[in-house]
This record gives C-alpha cells, sequence and structure tokens, in this order.
C-alpha cells in the first residue's frame, strides 16, 4: 500500500558543497529536496573573510542548475586571526548567516582552525552581542584522546568552558555522535542546539569495521558504539526542538576515500530525504520528521519556514539509488544504508 507524507521542504543545516566540479556535481543532489543550506567554508584555502563568503555564494549560485531554487547560507571560518568587526558586518549585511569553528587539525581541511581558543574570545563575545550562532566542529585533537572519546572531551575541556564564559553566545554542537552530546544539550537552555546527520542515524562503528574496513563509512566524528547511535535516533524522533537534521553530505571522490589513507566523509545529499523517511518511519515517528528537517533549524537560527513542500512516498517495492554520481574529478559514492528503502521523493 502507498504511503505518502508531505512536509514544509527541508532544509540542510550542515552541508559541504566544495568548490569547481564537484560543487558542479554535487549542487543539484542537494538543491532538488532542500530550500537552503549551511554551507561549510572548510574550503582550500578556507572561506575567512566577508568577501570570500560573497564569491563563494556567487560561485554556488552560478552553478545552480536552470529552474532550480536554492539558498546558500553562508558560514565563516574561524581562525586565530578572525575580525571580529567582519564578521559582525558580514552578519548585519545578511551576507553571513553563522561562524564555524574547527579546533586546527580536528577533520578535513581544519589546518587553520583554532589552537588557542582565548584567541577567539573578542569574535565569541561580539557574536553573543549580536545573536550570531556558532557552529561547532566538536572534538578535541589531543593525541592522548582516544578518537572514540573525543566528542565527550570535547564538551568538557572546550565547549562547556567557553559557553560559561560568553554568557548569551548561540551555539549548534554540529554532528552528535554520542549520548554524551544528546545529554548535553538537553540539560541545557534554548542556546545550544544540535544537528543530526543521516548516516549517524543509520550506522554505528561496527559497520565501518566489521567484515572488511569500508571506506565509505567512514567520517568525522567516526560513528560510535550502538547505544550512541540509538540516543541520537531517539533525539532527533523526540520532536525536542533543539535537535535539527545536518547531513554532513561530504563528497569525496571515490580515490581519495579507497585509499591507504582515505578521507573522512559520507555522501548522502542525494538519498537522504528517503533515509530519513524510513528511519522515522521504522521509529513510529513520521509525525516528528517535519520538524526534524523542516522547522526546528529555521526556529534556532531565527529564520522564517520554507513556503513549498516536498512530498515522499513508500513503494510496495525497494527504490534504486544511483550507486554514485559522476564528478569531472571522477565519480563519488552515494551512501548506501545497507537495507531496502522503500521511500522516495515524489
Ligand atoms: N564529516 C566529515 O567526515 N568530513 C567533512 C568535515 C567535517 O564535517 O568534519 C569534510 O569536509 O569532508
Ligand atoms: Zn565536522
Ligand atoms: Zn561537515
Amino acid at each position: 500500500m502507498t504511503k505518502s507524507l508531505t512536509i514544509t521542504r527541508p532544509d540542510d543545516w550542515h552541508l559541504h558543497l566544495r568548490d569547481g566540479a564537484m560543487l558542479q556535481a554535487v549542487l543539484p543532489e542537494t538543491a532538488r529536496h532542500f530550500g537552503r543550506a549551511i554551507i561549510m567554508p572548510n574550503l582550500v584555502p578556507p572561506v575567512v573573510t566577508g568577501a570570500q563568503a560573497a564569491a563563494y555564494r556567487d560561485r554556488i549560485l552560478a552553478a545552480l542548475p536552470d529552474g532550480m531554487t536554492f539558498d546558500p547560507l553562508m558560514v565563516l571560518y574561524l581562525t586565530e586571526d578572525t575580525d571580529p568587526a567582519d564578521v559582525a558586518a558580514a552578519h548585519a549585511s545578511g551576507l553571513v548567516t553563522s561562524v564555524k569553528l574547527y579546533p586546527a587539525g580536528a577533520t578535513t581541511n581544519s589546518a587553520s582552525g583554532v589552537k588557542d581558543f582565548d584567541k577567539v574570545r573578542p569574535v565569541l563575545e561580539k557574536m553573543a552581542e549580536i545573536g550570531m550562532p556558532l557552529c561547532v566542529h566538536g572534538e578535541v585533537t589531543d593525541d592522548a584522546v582516544d578518537i572514540f572519546d573525543r566528542e565527550a572531551v570535547f564538551i568538557d575541556r572546550v565547549l562547556d568552558p567557553i559557553r560559561r564564559a560568553t554568557p548569551g553566545l548561540r551555539v549548534v554542537m554540529e554532528h552528535i555522535t554520542t549520548s554524551d552530546g544528546v545529554d548535553y544539550v538537553k540539560a541545557h537552555d534554548q542556546d545550544l542546539g544540535a544537528t543530526i546527520t543521516t548516516h549517524h542515524l543509520i550506522i554505528n562503528r561496527n559497520h565501518i569495521l566489521v567484515g572488511g574496513i569500508k571506506p565509505h563509512y567512514y567520517c568525522l566524528p567516526v560513528a560510535k558504539r550502538e547505544e550512541h547511535r540509538l540516543a541520537l535516533r531517539a533525539a532527533a524522533t523526540s520532536g525536542d526542538t533543539r535537535f535539527f537534521l545536518g547531513t554532513d553530505s561530504a563528497p569525496h571522490v571515490d580515490a581519495a576515500k579507497e585509499s591507504g589513507c582515505g578521507c573522512a566523509g559520507c555522501f548522502t545529499a542525494t538519498n537522504t530525504m528517503a533515509l530519513l523517511a524510513h528511519v522515522f518511519d521504522e521509529e513510529d515517528a513520521l509525525d516528528k520528521l517535519e520538524g526534524f528537517t523542516s522547522k526546528n533549524g529555521p526556529a534556532f537560527y531565527r529564520l522564517p519556514e520554507n513556503q513549498d513542500t516536498l512530498t515522499l512516498t513508500k513503494q510496495d517495492s525497494p527504490v534504486k539509488f544511483p550507486y554514485k554520481i559522476e564528478c569531472e574529478d571522477g565519480p563519488v559514492s552515494v551512501f548506501e544504508p545497507g537495507f531496502r528503502v522503500y521511500w522516495t521523493v515524489a
């Protein structure tokens, strides 16, 4: 029996579009379904100034196929040299939505990130004053900390001290992967939210490592134990407005992933909405999907909801997705959930 669900058009509150040929290849995959996305600034070199964000936004809009509508929400990459006045001006003009904090070395293209958190205090204070959200990649980079513990340690060592020192700072914990992340958000107020990815609702660390190493399931923060995946599912489907979708769809060409030192990132833009419908259906929470994908994010970012809608239908037989999308630089594998999917975007 065909089931159908119409929701306010979704937004993606954490997305990597890259640049050049990759941007050209992946942008339609997102714009087909999503009205807006928070565009991650970890290009090489990173998007650091308002002027760089304006130029990147123009390149994104130039790559948008005719007939598609999509609003890229630009983000500045926080460095120890970021000028609080440039950030405030870029925000006031409407050009830039948020600032992204990467601990130096934490993830793909994060070499220009922050080493000494005291150095960015003036920027964070300015952001608290003007109500501009800070997006955070929440992992410590200390060699002594096990990679599976890096999110929990970040919360204690970095995030909580920053929030205490900067009252009023509005923070999005990006791509949370642990029950520690879920609990930290739940214990705090409206100035704190978190994005959850599609893939972290689907895979745990066994999926990466059992039966052979699966490079396409490797991303950062790395997927954790099953109990954490279940905590993320519970948070996403709970209706708690502090949790919203950030796919962290992060394309790399297959040659860079299927390598002796494979890049981190899962490319989920193509099938994210169908996979989320599957997950929410499985959790008997289809009525919570719209909040997670289309309402909680705009509420946190203090933006209007999209005016248009998206319809998902559940078919009688499994739906096929492309295995790969083509890019001039090489093919990019689409995230394969490992189960049959019956949902599709109408
Ligand atoms: N998530 C990832 O595994 N990779 C992202 C970076 C990030 O979001 O940390 C990327 O840019 O490839
Ligand atoms: Zn990240
Ligand atoms: Zn990311």
